[in-house]
């Protein structure tokens, strides 16, 4: 896969959510991104968000506009009124956008380029066009850009500049269809049909994490310090989950005394599976669990790195798993986790890759989605998948890269 591939696009449409973080995007828009996007040159649109939800309905509504427009044209409010050439048809390949924001923006954005594009491929079978981003951290805890590596509002506009650009994975996370969920084919072999609910960029948690993020947003305005207080009393009100999480496919585990992740394909192989839409788990974690989470980046706010080996641009989804340890256990999984990644030499993390995952709970559970919450039903009608999109893949409406 591409890992360094340089920008090609000019199409720039900066997208500022004046809320993020500490409220500071429209200051910094201003003193830093503008100044140095206009003395470098970049002609760029800017689309400012006005509440909860506007990015993504913006983009689901206008993506394919906004593919087809002309560098030149305006964006007024929702609507964009110049469009250089309307004659064209043909949807260009190309379109790049800067976000002044937190994670909750980027997701919003490319759930809502997502469903535009669906709502627009009829069907399509060819790759999508390709989408660059550039994310200029204003939020709170900016997971993506910190598994970058990117420090500031500054470092970001450098790294735009230069232009080295890395495949964006997408996690495709689906309920099963209500009608007719469990098909049999020829050999009466059951299929489950997946259909698609929402798409996950950063992490996908059940438990502690899950119940920290909701409890989080009580203390909005205290910048990375909510979370540090939404954890303490979820600690103190500790609490075992009940699920059983499924790994299909290939998949790799840490293995402490390499110090490395290593790939269990050969066990994988050994069994009787269909490696294109395997229905035999290759390996199956039966709870309860404490802490779970299903991730594409390695770090989730500067200082906490629960995945260490995630990478944004690969086709794995890393699982990270504690099952059912005490205040004490857990207390030093997380202080480890602040310590590089540390906490996955320790007996009580388990820490994984695979291509796909489904989690199915005993009880009515929720799951957190990049900051959203999803309630499920017990048993296996409630079960979850989740899968990275391989971008550029025929099974991807788009392709989407990321400035790194
Ligand atoms: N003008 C606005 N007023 C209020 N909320 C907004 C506005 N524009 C966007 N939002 C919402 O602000 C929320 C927070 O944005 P975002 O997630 O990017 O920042 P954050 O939570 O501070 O950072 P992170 O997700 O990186 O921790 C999102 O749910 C988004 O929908």
């Amino acid at each position: 896969m591409n890992t360094s591939a340089t920008t090609r696009v000019n199409s720039l449409l900066v997208v500022l959510n004046p809320n993020a973080g500490r409220k500071q995007g429209r200051k910094q828009f201003t003193k830093i991104v503008q100044p140095s996007l206009e003395r470098s040159g970049k002609i760029f649109r800017l689309f400012e968000t006005n509440s909860q939800g506007h990015a993504q309905s913006y983009f689901k509504d206008n993506i394919c506009q906004l593919l087809t427009d002309g560098i030149h044209s305006k964006v007024q409010g929702d609507s964009i009124t110049e469009i250089e050439d309307a004659s064209s048809s043909a949807i260009p390949a190309s379109l790049c956008i800067m976000v002044l924001g937190g994670d909750g923006t980027v997701h919003e954005v490319i759930n809502g380029i997502l469903l535009g594009l669906e709502d627009g491929s009829n069907g399509s079978t060819v790759p999508g066009p390709r989408i660059e981003f550039a994310i200029v951290p204003t939020g709170t805890g900016n997971a993506i850009a910190t598994s970058l590596d990117i420090t500031s509002v500054q470092d970001a506009l450098d790294r735009f500049l230069v232009g080295n650009m890395a495949p964006l994975g997408v996690i495709k996370v689906s309920k099963l269809s209500q009608d007719n969920s469990i098909r049999s084919d020829r050999n009466h072999k059951e299929t489950r049909i997946w259909k698609p609910y929402i798409y996950s960029v950063v992490v996908n948690s059940f438990g502690l994490h899950c119940a920290t993020v909701a409890d989080s947003e009580g203390f909005r305005g205290l910048g990375n310090a909510r979370f540090i207080l939404a954890t303490l009393k979820n600690i103190v009100f500790l609490k075992q989950y009940k699920a059983r999480v499924d790994l299909f496919g290939p998949y790799q585990r840490y293995d402490r005394s390499l110090r490395e992740m290593i790939s269990l394909q050969e066990e994988f192989d050994a069994q009787d599976n269909d490696s294109s839409a395997p229905s035999v788990p290759s390996r199956t974690l039966s709870g309860p669990f404490t802490y779970l989470m299903f991730t594409k980046q390695a770090s989730l706010e500067r200082g906490f790195t629960p995945a260490p080996y995630a990478r944004a641009s690969d086709e794995w989804l890393d699982i990270l798993a504690v099952q059912n340890v005490g205040r004490r256990q857990i207390l030093k999984v997380l202080k480890l986790t602040t310590k590089n990644g540390q906490h996955v030499e320790l007996d009580e993390v388990e820490y994984y890759k695979a291509k796909a995952v489904e989690l199915e709970t005993t009880t009515k559970g929720r799951i957190c989605i990049d900051g959203e919450f999803m309630d499920i039903e017990a048993g296996p009608e409630g079960r979850v998948r989740f899968e990275v999109v391989s971008p550029c893949s025929s099974s991807s409406n788009a392709c989407f890269y990321v400035v790194q």
